[in-house]
């Protein structure tokens, strides 16, 4: 049986899984960040993630919904203002889809997901039912990859700027709010997770959510690079770039 881990030893846990485990190290974005993407690949990655994002708020709507504590609920709103913003035309999923249209894509068919790989859907979704079905420090340990991405979004946005003349400072406005936003929602999630987790099982509870989640992002790597990495496999129904 594991020991009780003190609240610094376990938040280095947690660190260790993201150095072995986050979508920081998958080869995509060794291609995506380095300029070796076609303008498809990049296409199809934003196309891709567009799914994720979208769901992202969903998931986040279930967790409030599951939450008996208003101050975990306070915090977590906050969320759905960063994904959906306060008025049309404003929010991280805006933003997302001016990126899509700013690489050529079609808004309408981004919003409709039309053309995502299938392992996208499942990917996504299994991340949806966990938040759903776990018990509620889990689904709060399950976002805990954020520990770990305000370096590579510093990564990506210095790499894509450098390599893509397709892209601009502008269509990556995304990323502009995501480092700050992320290490506010960490700060909620962590504090939450090393209070909650009382016991050794618990603890291990929430490694094993980080675990699962880092395993959500890699996979829907995976799938694109099968996808559209040359030779390129795409499935039956998803989004064929133009040559
Ligand atoms: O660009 C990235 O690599 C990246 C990673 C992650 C993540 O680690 O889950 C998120 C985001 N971006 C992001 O933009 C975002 O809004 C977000 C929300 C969450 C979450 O699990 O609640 N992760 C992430």
């Amino acid at each position: 049986m594991s020991a009780l881990l003190s609240p610094e030893e376990l938040e280095r846990r947690l660190r260790e899984v993201g150095e072995a485990r986050y979508h920081d190290k998958h080869p995509f974005h060794a291609r995506l960040h380095s300029g070796q993407c076609s303008k498809g690949e990049v296409q199809a990655w934003a196309l891709n993630r567009f799914t994720y994002q979208a769901h992202i708020p969903v998931k986040d709507a279930y967790l409030i919904a599951r939450a008996n504590d208003p101050a975990l609920r306070r915090a977590w709103r906050q969320r759905l203002v960063d994904h959906d913003g306060d008025h049309d035309g404003e929010g991280g999923i805006e933003r997302w889809l001016r990126l899509c249209e700013s690489l050529g894509l079609a808004r309408a068919d981004v919003q409709a997901h039309r053309g995502v790989l299938p392992a996208t859907r499942f990917a996504v979704e299994a991340y949806v039912n966990f938040v759903r079905e776990r018990p509620l420090l889990e689904a709060v340990a399950s976002s805990l990859t954020e520990l770990f991405s305000p370096k590579i979004i510093r990564n990506r946005v210095e790499g894509m700027l450098a390599h893509y003349d397709f892209v601009s400072p502008e269509s990556l406005s995304y990323f502009t709010a995501r480092p700050e936003q992320a290490r506010r929602d960490v700060e909620t999630a962590l504090g939450y997770v090393t209070v909650h987790a009382r016991t050794p099982a618990e603890q291990q509870a929430v490694i094993a959510a980080l675990e699962f989640k880092c395993d959500v992002l890699w996979a829907m790597l995976d799938a694109l690079h099968h996808a559209y990495v040359a030779p390129g496999h795409v499935p039956p129904g998803a989004f064929v770039p133009v040559p």
